[in-house]
C-alpha cells in the first residue's frame, strides 16, 4: 500500500499495483511523488486503481504522520499493507561522522519507521488483517566498517519488527523484514560519494541487485511468509512465547467477559 517515490520504495508500488492494490505513496519531495505516480500509473491492470501522493517527513513528527494516514485511509479504506521504505544512508569512519549524521539515521531509518507502522496498527488489529513491511540492509544484519550510524539504525528495525510480529500475531497480522543487498537507485548512487576505501571494497564481494528484483523478492516474503535458516532455529522458542501471547490474549478476553456478564 505504501512505499516510496524512488529506488526499491517505487518498484514495490509498482509490484504490488500489478497486483491490482491502490497505492498511496508516502515521501517528502512533491516532483518525485509525481513522477513516480505517472510511471506507476503505466501498470494498471484495471480503471479503479489509484495511486495517492502524500509529502510529508516520516521521521520528524509522529502527530503529522499519524493526520497522514488517516487522510489516506478515509480515501482508500483502511490500510491492509504498510511498506516502510524510507531510508537513507551516510557512511564514513566512526571519528569522522558528524554526531548529526546519527541522530539523523536514527530518526530516518527507525522513527520513520515506528511512526507509520504505530499509525496503522490499532486498525490492523481490530480488523484482524494486515501486513506491515520493514525494509532494513544485509548491513542490518552485520556490522560493516563505515556504518557504524547506518547499521545500528538498521539493527533497531529487527529489534522493533521481530517484537512487534510477537504482539501482533494473535491478531492474524503479519510482520516481515527485508535484509537487501547493495541495489541500484539513486540512494545508493548518493551514498557512494562518500564511501570510505574499506567501505567500497566490502561491497564489492558482493554483487549489486537491481531494484525491481529486490522489489519483487519482498513483495513475495510478504505474502508467503518464508522461513530463513537462523528463523528455523528460533522457531521453537519463538513458538513457546507465541504460546505465552495466545494464552495472555485468551486469559483477558475471558476476564472482559466475565466482567461485562457479573
Ligand atoms: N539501495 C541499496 O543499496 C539498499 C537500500 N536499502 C534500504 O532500502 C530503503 C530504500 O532505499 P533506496 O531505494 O536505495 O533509497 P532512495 O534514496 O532511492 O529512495 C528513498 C525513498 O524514501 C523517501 N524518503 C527518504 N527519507 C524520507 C523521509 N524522511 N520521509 C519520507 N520519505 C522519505 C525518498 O523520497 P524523498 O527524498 O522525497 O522524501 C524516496 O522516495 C532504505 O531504507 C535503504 O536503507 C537496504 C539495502 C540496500
Ligand atoms: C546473512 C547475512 C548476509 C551477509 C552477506 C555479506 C554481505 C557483505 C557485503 C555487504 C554490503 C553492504 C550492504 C549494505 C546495503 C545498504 O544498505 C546500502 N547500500 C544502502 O544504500
Amino acid at each position: 500500500h505504501r512505499g516510496g517515490s524512488s529506488g526499491i520504495g517505487k518498484c514495490i508500488a509498482i509490484e504490488c499495483y500489478k497486483q491490482g492494490a491502490f497505492i498511496t505513496l508516502v515521501a517528502r519531495n512533491e516532483d518525485k511523488l509525481l513522477q513516480a505516480k505517472k510511471e506507476i500509473e503505466k501498470h494498471s491492470i484495471n480503471d479503479k486503481q489509484v495511486v495517492l501522493c502524500i509529502s510529508v517527513d516520516v521521521s520528524q513528527d509522529y502527530s503529522q504522520v499519524e493526520n497522514v494516514i488517516k487522510q489516506a485511509q478515509e480515501k482508500l479504506g483502511p490500510v491492509d499493507m504498510l511498506v516502510n521504505c524510507a531510508g537513507m544512508s551516510l557512511s564514513g569512519k566512526f571519528e569522522d561522522l558528524e554526531v548529526s549524521t546519527f541522530e539523523r539515521l536514527m530518526s530516518v531509518n527507525y522513527l520513520g519507521s515506528v511512526y507509520p507502522s504505530r499509525a496503522v496498527i490499532s486498525t490492523m488489529k481490530e480488523r484482524r488483517v494486515g501486513r506491515i513491511v520493514f525494509v532494513s540492509s544485509q548491513a542490518g544484519q552485520l556490522g560493516l566498517f563505515g556504518f557504524t550510524a547506518y547499521s545500528s539504525s538498521k539493527f533497531a528495525i529487527r529489534g522493533l519488527a521481530e517484537a512487534l510480529q510477537m504482539e501482533v500475531k494473535p491478531y492474524n497480522v503479519y510482520v516481515t523484514v527485508a535484509y537487501p543487498p547493495d541495489t541500484d537507485t539513486p540512494g545508493f548512487a548518493e551514498e557512494n560519494k562518500t564511501k570510505p576505501l574499506e567501505t567500497r571494497l566490502i561491497s564489492e564481494t558482493v554483487s549489486v541487485c537491481k531494484p525491481e528484483q529486490v522489489a519483487k523478492q519482498i513483495v513475495k516474503d510478504a505474502i508467503v511468509v518464508t522461513m530463513g535458516l537462523f528463523r528455523t532455529i528460533a522457531l521453537f522458542y519463538l513458538g513457546s512465547f507465541d504460546s505465552i501471547v495466545r494464552r495472555c490474549m485468551m486469559q483477558r478476553v475471558k476476564s472482559e467477559i466475565a466482567d461485562k456478564t457479573a
